[in-house]
């Protein structure tokens, strides 16, 4: 039975696993036909920076994922240390205004396909994950993180400002008074931390107890009846949704705008050599 849910590329065809597997250059997806479950990893070495291409792929995969009959997926990284060190500031480095409106647009498009996917995600977080890859980890519906990482919007440490959106994925998942003390602050929550927060929901020692715990999370709903599941979940994030998609073009146009203030770009600049000098 569960050998026809999922349609399988012709490459692993004879695969005795009989595992869909798809891979990109950036983003790696697999479904796992005794389970159901999908792992998407990304994989932009070294830090994960959220550029346009990776954003471009992730997207892509999270929405052929919802042309398929899976029972979660799993959002994780392939680097030991690192989810994701979030955008990737040479993005908004002296960019060029086509560029830098693309590379929002994907942004986000990638956090209303994640935000909002039909199945079930969870973050396995194997690693750090500041800022975007904080909301990357805030639009999946629960958080499972490897012990000692760091995890937050610290935004404000860059000099920026966390748009109008994240602080809203933010307040969804921590409350509203943690949530003003965290980003005026820039905090970045140890894994510990963010526990006692409510900012992820278990700790794993390692990656493999992450992607272990994450398949017993899925198992919640064996019992529950999947358009009831997703009515509710589009019930709960439906607010937050559509305030992104009526403001899309104005957060895009403050983005930019943001961007070429040269108060920004010194901040930036500074940020980079600081990151560069730490070696
Ligand atoms: C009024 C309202 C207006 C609203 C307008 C909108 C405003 C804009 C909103 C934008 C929101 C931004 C969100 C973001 O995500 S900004 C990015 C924030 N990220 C960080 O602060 C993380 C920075 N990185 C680190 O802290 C560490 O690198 C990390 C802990 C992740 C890993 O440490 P490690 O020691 O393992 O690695 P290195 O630091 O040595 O890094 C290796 C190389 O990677 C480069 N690097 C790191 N992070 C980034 C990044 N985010 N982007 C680009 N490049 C990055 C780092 O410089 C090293 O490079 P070199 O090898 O060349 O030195």
């Amino acid at each position: 039975m569960a050998s026809r849910m999922f349609i399988r590329s012709k490459s692993i065809a004879f695969n005795t696993l009989r595992t869909y597997s798809s891979s990109t250059k950036l983003v790696d997806v697999s479904i796992n036909d005794k389970t159901g479950i999908a792992t998407v990893t990304m994989q932009r070495p070294p830090v994960n920076s959220l550029n346009l291409e990776l954003l471009t792929e992730l997207n892509g995969a999270l929405q052929d994922l919802g042309s398929k009959k899976i029972k979660g997926a799993i959002l994780t990284s392939s680097l030991k240390t690192i989810f994701s060190a979030g955008l990737d500031i040479l993005e908004m480095y002296k960019p060029k205004p086509e560029r830098a409106s693309a590379f929002w647009t994907s942004l986000q498009d990638t956090w209303l396909t994640l935000y909002s996917t039909p199945y079930p995600t969870v973050a396995a977080i194997n690693g750090h994950s500041p800022a975007g890859g904080c909301l990357l980890s805030l639009a999946c519906e629960y958080r499972i993180m490897v012990n000692n990482y760091t995890i937050g919007l610290n935004e404000t440490k860059l000099g920026i400002v966390a748009p109008f959106w994240f602080v809203a994925s933010m307040k969804n998942v921590i409350s509203h008074r943690e949530s003003e003390l965290a980003l005026t602050s820039g905090r970045l929550y140890k894994t510990d931390e963010a526990l006692k927060v409510g900012l992820i929901d278990e700790t794993a020692e390692n990656k493999d107890d992450a992607l272990a715990k994450a398949e017993k999370f899925f198992a919640r709903f064996d019992a529950v009846n999947p358009i009831a599941r997703l009515l509710t979940k589009q019930e709960l994030r439906g607010e937050t949704i559509k305030e992104l998609e009526d403001r899309k073009q104005e957060d895009l146009d403050r983005f930019v705008g943001f961007l070429m203030l040269p108060a920004v770009q010194k901040g930036l600049d500074v940020y980079l050599q600081a990151l560069k000098k730490k070696q």
